[in-house]
């Protein structure tokens, strides 16, 4: 039998399969209970306050980013509006198991609802929820082995990070569930621990236990029950790839020596220890949103500047761009709320919201004029105009920053980019937004997502302009969306002059390996057949034409 999902961890991945299956089951509705409210009430609390401690204390165990995490759901196990909601619906006659499934369930349609990052995590609360949900009925939730004879294949349909946060390699061959997508936790602890993942694979639990499972985290395929000569083969395989791309070491450049500086996307300073490890030569794009998350007050002056030093320090003589809040769309914040909007990513986002907040920009600026060094890069996010260039630019100038860019992400923002650099000191390329506003398809959409391609034409237009016109005024030109961590991809960026790239460090190792196995010319001449081509498939089959060494790495 042969399954196919997302992957989200490369590597290959073989056990015997461990599936598995946590039922809680939902409490009636109408449930009521016998005794006091207050009781209830207390009951309720109790097991609350319970689950959040057991979340809080399997992450100080395990550390490292499952700690943020777990510590992060800790919080949303006492949310206060969760308690509120129950301790209202307990009012109201409502039994505890029950009150506990209706407030989470809400909770989690609101998150559900915002997509994105935001909403992957609604399936944390279906976790949290039913944990809180087991204690109040005494039922034990399911352990994992932790000392299996081999290392197993974890089939779920969902995993918390709560199941997955003490786990090793020595445990887990791979995982594989049935939901998730690349950014939910699964993906990104799979990918911090080095084990192969698919995500998003229908049929996974009905993979039978204990049958041998083989896990393709790069393709995503799961094969059940394969012969031993694939399984060899496969591993084989994986483990030249490897070796190839590990082979690759130091700073960005082509085969004949043409630097491309690769950088890391780093969403808060605990990813900054998984940058250094991938070798990156400075942070592309430090998100600062999480500073801005779950709150309803503005970070202190002091934890702001804490966070940007940290990065400083972490890359000393690197370069570090930080990107100004993003706030809006996909990156809704309860702290800027502005008014209901039909088509919010058409709506005040990014630097947009500055204009309504402008003292949450000062009070950002302040912070990073407060802790500037010479490889400081400060940019700004949603800028259309040369007026918004400007802006953003001046802000940066009064308080000596050194270097102020803009993120092109808005079709007008590339194809006027000679007016923004004639006030920013350089550019960055979100292809991800970049894509949604040139194909008019939202981001968040599955329905759309075909347009949410790199590879169409249209948008590798609007990088060669921008970076035309970026080497035309001698100021540089850097791509920082998922584009950029695509091997293949980042040739091609390579070759049509963009200067150094930005991605998630996972992907570091794989598109420094890529460069050095062309020369510059052979990516401009990738480049040129893609861009000579009518559709993404072709521009893709054209670009890796000509790009041979790339089929010979496995990338
Ligand atoms: C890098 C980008 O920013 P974000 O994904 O955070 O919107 C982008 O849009 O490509
Ligand atoms: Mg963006």
């Amino acid at each position: 039998m042969n399954l196919r999902g997302v992957g989200v961890s490369p590597g290959v991945g073989h056990g015997p399969s461990y599936v598995l299956s946590v039922s809680v089951p939902e409490p009636p509705e109408g449930a009521a209970y016998a005794g006091e409210a207050e009781q209830e009430k207390e009951r309720a609390m109790t097991a609350l306050t319970r689950v959040a401690g057991e979340l809080e204390a399997r992450g100080n165990r395990a550390g490292g980013e499952a700690e943020e995490i777990l510590k992060a759901q800790a919080l949303m196990a006492e949310d206060p509006g969760v308690v509120v909601k129950v301790r209202s619906l307990i009012d109201r006659g409502v039994a505890a198991p029950r009150a506990v499934f209706e407030a989470f369930t809400k909770y989690r349609d609101v998150l559900a609802g915002s997509g994105g990052y935001l909403g992957e995590r609604a399936a944390d609360l279906n976790d949290i929820r039913d944990r809180v949900i087991a204690v109040l009925y005494g039922q034990a939730m399911p352990a994992l082995p932790a000392k299996p004879e081999e290392p197993y294949v974890l089939v779920a349909r969902d995993l918390a990070p709560a199941d997955t946060a003490l786990l090793s390699r020595a445990q887990v061959a791979a995982f594989v569930t049935e939901e998730g997508g690349p950014t939910s936790h699964t993906a990104i602890l799979a990918r911090a621990m080095g084990v192969p993942a698919v995500v998003a694979c229908p049929g996974a639990t009905g993979i039978p236990h204990g049958v041998r499972v083989m896990v393709d985290g790069t393709s995503g395929e799961v094969e059940v029950e394969p012969a031993e000569a694939h399984v060899a083969d496969a591993v084989g395989a994986a483990s030249a790839r490897r070796a190839a791309i590990s082979a690759a070491r130091g700073p960005g450049r082509t085969a004949d020596g043409q630097p491309v500086p690769l950088y890391a996307n780093v969403g808060s300073p605990a990813d900054l220890d998984a940058a250094l490890a991938a070798e990156a030569e400075g942070v592309g794009l430090y998100r600062t949103e999480f500073l801005y998350l779950d709150r309803t007050r503005p970070p202190s002056p002091e934890e702001q500047r804490r966070a940007y030093r940290q990065a400083l320090e972490a890359f000393p003589g690197g370069k570090v761009c930080v990107r100004t809040l993003d706030s809006g769309a996909d990156k809704p914040l309860a702290f800027l709320p502005v008014p209901a909007e039909p088509n919010p990513a058409l709506g005040e986002r990014g630097l947009r919201l500055f204009r309504r907040f402008p003292e949450v920009m000062a009070a950002q600026l302040d912070a990073l004029a407060a802790v500037a060094e010479e490889g400081l890069r400060v940019m700004a996010p949603m800028v259309a105009t040369a007026e918004d260039a400007a802006w953003f630019v001046r802000a940066c100038r009064d308080r000596g920053l050194p270097s102020a860019g803009v993120m092109i992400e808005i079709p007008a923002a590339a194809l006027r980019a000679r007016d923004l650099l004639a006030h920013a000191d350089f550019v960055s390329v979100g292809t991800n937004d970049l894509s949604q506003y040139t194909f008019a398809a939202d981001r968040q959409l599955g329905a759309v997502s075909a347009l949410q391609d790199p590879w169409q034409p249209a948008l590798l237009d609007l990088v060669a302009m921008t970076a035309e016109v970026a080497a035309r005024v001698g100021k540089p030109c850097a791509v920082c969306g998922e584009a950029a961590a695509d091997p293949v991809m980042a040739c091609v960026l390579a070759g049509l002059g963009v200067g150094s790239l930005s991605m998630a460090p996972s992907s570091l190792a794989a598109v420094r390996a890529g460069l050095a196995a062309h020369s510059l010319d052979q990516c401009r001449t990738a480049a040129h057949a893609a861009r000579a081509q009518p559709t993404a498939a072709d521009a893709r089959a054209a670009a890796r034409a000509h790009l041979p060494a790339l089929v010979r790495l496995g990338l």
